[in-house]
């Protein structure tokens, strides 16, 4: 059977997307996603994303998402904003969309190249100098550095990543922090299930900027994560360590459509 693919990356963050909305794509076959996904032996990618029938009347589609070692994960950041655009591209929407995806329900808006994620509320209560971890919709662990260029974040990630503190949860993805300006941070991402850096990590990133404000590192409510595949923007309203309102903005790009067989 050929499936039709469509690659799309948030900055550099990049997927497989498949329309599945007739349900023929084998999700159970583990070793197929692994392969589609590695860079020498498939098309390559950090994951690879189902667009499905919502299945009721109030949401456009459904997203399924995939890390690149085969296995269904938690939610993707810039997934869901490739998702929205790859929606667009099919002609599902216009410029505004509502989707369900394992954590929930998210809403989207298209402004041009960029695509503005809605991210479900965080509660940051449990956030401290010693306890550095929040989740968005994935896992993530945060280590703030003066130098995020020199530290071996495949090394070092996965040091944290396995770690006993993560181990019954599942593990977790580890982000790396560096101060540049009062409402701007160098991030620098190892992903759970890819299992080394990526380009950017969108619930990471969202991750970094709910903990950078409750930490009181800023006092910014809009904050620019300077990622290695470039710039993301996280929008929020907090109160009393509720975080709501947020909104993850970046671009999610098309890059080329192909077919393989399974
Ligand atoms: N790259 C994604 C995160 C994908 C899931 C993560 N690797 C996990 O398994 O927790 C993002 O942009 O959020």
């Amino acid at each position: 059977m050929n499936v039709e693919f469509y690659k799309f990356h948030g900055t550099g963050n990049d997927f497989i997307m498949v329309d599945n909305r007739d349900t023929i794509f084998p999700k159970n076959d583990t070793n197929l996603i692994n392969r589609l996904c590695h860079r020498r032996f498939g098309i390559g990618a950090d994951g690879l994303i189902l667009l499905e029938n919502a299945g009721d009347e109030e949401n456009d589609f459904k997203m399924v998402y995939f890390n690149s070692d085969g296995n269904q994960s938690s939610m993707c950041g810039n997934g869901g904003r490739c998702i929205v655009a790859f929606a667009k591209y099919l002609g599902i929407i216009a410029n505004s969309a509502g989707f369900t995806a394992i954590d929930g329900k998210h809403s989207a808006v298209i402004n041009g190249q960029e695509v503005s994620l809605k991210m479900q509320d965080v509660d940051a209560s449990d956030l401290n100098e010693a306890a550095l971890f929040l989740d968005t919709g994935s896992p993530h662990h945060i280590e703030f550095t003066d130098e995020v260029g020199d530290i071996d974040i495949k090394r070092q990630g996965a040091k944290i990543r396995y770690s006993s503190k993560y181990e019954e949860n599942g593990g977790t993805n580890v982000n790396y922090v560096q101060q540049d300006g009062d409402h701007n941070f160098l991030v620098r991402t190892y992903e759970r299930g890819v299992e080394d850096e990526t380009y950017s990590c969108g619930t990471g990133v969202t991750a970094v900027a709910l903990a950078v404000h409750a930490l009181g590192r800023t006092n910014s409510r809009d904050i620019t994560l300077k990622t290695r595949g470039g710039n993301l923007q996280v929008s929020f309203d907090e109160k009393e360590e509720q975080y709501f309102n947020i909104w993850l903005t970046g671009p999610a790009e098309y890059v080329f459509k192909g077919e393989f067989e399974c």
